[in-house]
């Protein structure tokens, strides 16, 4: 392809990005997809240049509406190329040429774009701070409420791509055969800093052909969603439910960690999601998990199980602030539900989840959210409204379970991004007191709970 042919795809990427409410990575999948003939040197270019200027969609945004512009997917390539890739204005109308595949003629208007725009550069001493490290309006105030003098430091590290983890499967692997089957597909990785099951890998090599990958001794996870699937410590025998799966990252882990003894519910909301984490379960090896699709956090199914399990993640949804390096598109995005929303939907997942936890068992909350409402917040209302409930300071379980070092604050887990170098992760563990007295309206309902079978979760 020529240059001015890839600077086509760009734009005609941004405009189904900004179109699509689906996530950038799955836009450009389905992208290639359609386009066969693009070869793998300049998809991989097309790609690059498509998340560079995801990363600098404020920056762009602020110069150009500077200069009385329309953000459009044009106006932020043309913008790319002058202020961050330096190109001179001559180069850039070349690429603009109309020709075969190659963008259309610049308009008047797109004219006057790059008058204005050529030989500045991106950081402008007047560019406000939260357009510098790119943080949404709705967002700077309670990163900033939490993070404190931090806050900098943090969204600038935000603003980095995200490493390449993978986790070896302990049913197939260790961390130094894994790290040899990879060096046979030249892949080179090491050990990472916290998680005992983590490699981060050098580059970002496309895994999908790799023997490693596809016979299930590693799986692609974020060292810091490692570590909250080491929260659970979860033992083999255990029941367990994983009560978020979604595409059931950490439910693989927790079930590999059980040594396919015992049993791991998966459930969410989104079947879907339940349905395509299957295959990955299937790769791994697994044969101890169960998948249960919820109509909503209250289903009854949690009613009829409350009370049997020795460990329940929930690993909330979220406003995912943690993982903006990793998603850079996804700061854009509308959250879905907003802030408000989604505080007092954790609250009630959390209270509902709660309920399957047995007594002398454990109840692990985790975010990839930055934000101090999705976490100590809800940590803190929970207790107060649930006194059979106790804080277990992770750094004590991971004494007792020989896991190492373990970054934390007080007695949570919290990671971010510039401290721990990983994605922005909260996880509390919750211990359900042993002796509780028992209700009689509770009798009769445990009684009942036994009366149910399981067999209502679908094995997968
Ligand atoms: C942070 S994601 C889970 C990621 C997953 N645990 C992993 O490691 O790959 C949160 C999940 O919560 C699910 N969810 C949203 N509302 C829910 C509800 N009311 N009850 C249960 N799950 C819900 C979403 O569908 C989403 O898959």
């Amino acid at each position: 392809m020529t240059p001015a042919a890839r600077l086509q795809a760009v734009i005609e990427l941004l405009t189904d990005i900004d179109d699509i409410t689906r996530p950038a990575d799955a836009v450009m999948s389905a992208y290639f997809r359609n386009r066969r003939y693009i070869g793998s040197k300049d998809r991989t270019n097309i790609a690059q240049t498509t998340y560079a200027i995801l990363r600098r969609h404020a920056r762009l945004g602020w110069w150009i509406e500077r200069t009385g512009h329309r953000p459009t997917p044009r106006a932020r390539t043309l913008a790319y190329a002058l202020l961050e890739e330096r190109r001179n204005a001559g180069v850039v109308l070349e690429m603009f040429s109309g020709g075969k595949f190659a963008p259309e003629r610049l308009s008047e208007k797109e004219l006057a774009l790059v008058g204005a725009l050529d030989t500045h550069t991106l950081d402008h001493p007047e560019m406000p701070e939260a357009v510098r490290v790119e943080c949404p309006d709705w967002a700077e105030a309670p990163i900033r409420a939490t993070l404190g003098d931090r806050f900098t430091v943090e969204m600038e590290k935000l603003l980095d791509a995200a490493p390449l983890d993978l986790r070896i499967n302990p049913l197939k692997a260790n961390q130094a055969s894994a790290i040899k089957a990879l060096a046979k597909a030249q892949i080179v990785a090491e050990t990472t800093q916290w998680s005992p099951f983590g490699l981060r890998v050098k580059g970002r090599p496309p895994l999908g052909g790799v023997d490693a990958f596809k016979d299930g001794l590693v799986e692609i996870q974020d060292e810091g969603s490692q570590l909250v699937a080491l929260a659970v410590a979860p033992k083999p025998g255990h029941q367990v439910v994983d009560f978020c799966a979604g595409a059931g990252g950490k439910t693989l882990a927790i079930a590999a960690m059980m040594k396919n003894k015992g049993r791991v519910v998966a459930c969410d909301v989104l079947a879907g999601r339940l349905k395509r984490a299957a295959e990955r379960f299937r790769r791994a090896g697994l044969h101890n998990i169960e998948a249960h699709p919820l109509t909503s956090e209250r289903d009854p199914w949690v009613k009829r199980h409350k009370r049997k399990f020795d460990r329940v993640l929930v690993d909330a949804p979220c406003s995912g602030t943690g993982t903006w390096r990793r998603n850079p598109d996804s700061r854009w995005r509308p959250l879905g539900p907003g802030l408000a929303e989604l505080v007092p939907l954790q609250a009630n997942i959390l209270d509902s989840a709660a309920r399957l936890v047995k007594p002398g068992g454990r109840l692990i909350y985790a975010t990839c959210s930055l934000l101090f409402d999705e976490n100590e917040g809800q940590i803190a209302a929970f207790l107060e409204t649930h006194p059979d409930f106790t804080v277990k300071p992770v750094a004590e379980v991971w004494a007792e379970e020989g896991f190492g070092a373990v970054p934390c604050e007080g007695p949570y887990l919290r990671l971010t991004p510039a401290r721990h170098d990983t994605d922005g992760f909260f996880a509390a563990v919750l211990d359900r007191k042993a002796e509780e007295p028992v209700e009689s309206a509770e009798t009769d309902e445990a009684a009942v709970d036994e009366a149910v079978e399981t067999s209502d979760a679908e094995t997968v």
